[in-house]
């Protein structure tokens, strides 16, 4: 069986990497060896099989002796081993949560239900790095992947509504601590029925804005607000996430010398974990809204067109309906009064799942 390392299962995509393996019965294909780079000696976690005592992510001699290296570790983990490996002509296969390697000639990023034939001949090519994509953009692809295969997309904007998860495990728990100092301040005028609704604004808003109020990771409120910045600043105004948006979906479907144009805001919004997204699409044509919708069904397993309607939009179109499933959601999907060439769509997804760890579960078993 071949040997597997797998570096960061327990930070915030590895836990949910392990979970995914485990209900899949993965472990039973490979023999895994799990690393740490703070916890080495310890036991390894219980993936219900034997495994040693987890071992020093920096031994290069240990990391050398595996056919396959998975890391959810973080890009300065990336930074500093994948070239140490390489430079002791390591012929392993290198599998990544992290963005560092994505743009790079020598590797892939992978989503299988999208681009199984661009990973196939990569394989075939010898290509040795396969690295999972951008959440936002993995979970567009998971969406609309119907449109992309049919090539009926001119352009696209895509504005999001991204989960404090994408951010780490420190803000999530810190959006709820936010949520939890308001609602803590405001239960006294909740609690008052005789209290004006202006009354329990006013307290919300105070609360937001003292002092007190937890924001060492947001820098800001995002509890009752909303942060219109994700990621750095690009020299043209666009944030990275949002110049990802554009890059890597291109390299992704195999479009990088004849690229779509992608564009849009990139909003981070209190939902914990899942992403959604706000698209308008210029077709390349005018195509009925029923084959547009067989189209976006049939694409992969996990897409789910919602009806238009009220009912149907607040029952499964959420992040509160979606959190912690496979599923990926497409609905409000219409054609705008711009033009008959011109559609709307809505999307949300698990940004832990689809997002981050199930191409790399998936890259895995492909690689096996
Ligand atoms: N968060 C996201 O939405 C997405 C993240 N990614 C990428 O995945 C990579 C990993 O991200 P993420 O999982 O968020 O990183 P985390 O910060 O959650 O975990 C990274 C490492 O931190 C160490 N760690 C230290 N303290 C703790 C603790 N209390 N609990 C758990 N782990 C701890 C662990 O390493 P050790 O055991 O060695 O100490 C762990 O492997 C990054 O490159 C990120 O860009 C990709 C897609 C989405
Ligand atoms: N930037 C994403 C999360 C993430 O980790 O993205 P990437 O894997 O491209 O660095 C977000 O904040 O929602």
């Amino acid at each position: 069986m071949k040997k597997v390392g797998i570096v960061g299962w327990r930070g915030m995509v590895g836990s949910v990497l392990m979970e995914r393996m485990i209900t899949e019965n993965d472990f039973k294909r490979f023999t895994p060896l799990f690393f740490t780079t703070s916890q080495a000696g310890q036991q390894a976690p219980d993936v219900g099989i034997k495994t040693p005592p987890l071992v020093d992510a920096y031994d290069i001699d240990q990391l050398l002796d595996m056919d396959i290296i998975l890391s959810c570790q973080g890009g300065s983990y990336t930074e500093e081993i994948r070239p140490k490996l390489a430079a002791k002509n390591w012929d392993g296969y290198w599998i990544d949560a992290a963005s560092t390697l994505r743009m790079d000639d020598k590797s892939i990023i992978v989503l299988d239900p999208v681009n199984r034939k661009v990973i196939d001949n990569a394989l075939s090519d010898g290509i040795k790095n396969y690295i999972g994509g951008n959440c936002t953009v993995s979970l567009m692809l998971m969406a609309l992947g119907g449109l992309f295969e049919n090539n009926l997309i001119e352009w696209l904007t895509s504005m999001t509504y991204q989960a404090a998860s994408g951010a780490g495990a420190k803000n999530m728990e810190e959006l709820v601590a936010q949520m939890q100092t308001i609602g803590n301040m405001a239960s006294p005028v909740l609690e008052n029925p005789a209290s004006a609704i202006l009354d329990l604004d006013k307290n919300v808003i105070e609360t937001m804005r003292s002092n007190d109020f937890p924001v060492q990771n947001w820098a800001v409120p995002l509890a009752a607000s909303l942060i219109p910045w994700i990621d750095r600043a690009m020299d043209n105004g666009q944030t990275r996430e949002e110049w990802k948006g554009f890059v890597e979906t291109n390299k992704i479907i195999g479009r990088s010398d004849n690229p779509i144009p992608i564009d849009g805001q990139c909003v981070r919004i209190g939902s914990m974990r899942c992403h959604s997204q706000a698209f308008t699409i210029k077709l390349k044509k005018n195509v009925p809204l029923n084959e547009i919708q067989a189209m976006l069904a049939e694409n992969n397993d996990w897409v789910k067109v919602v009806p238009n309607s009220k009912e149907d939009s607040i029952k499964d179109l959420t992040p509160a309906a979606v959190t912690g499933t496979l599923t990926v959601p497409v609905g409000r999907i219409r054609k705008m009064n711009l033009g008959d060439d011109y559609l709307t769509a809505f999307s949300v997804g698990d940004q832990l799942l689809w997002g981050a760890a199930e191409p790399l579960r998936r890259i895995l078993n492909i690689i096996l």
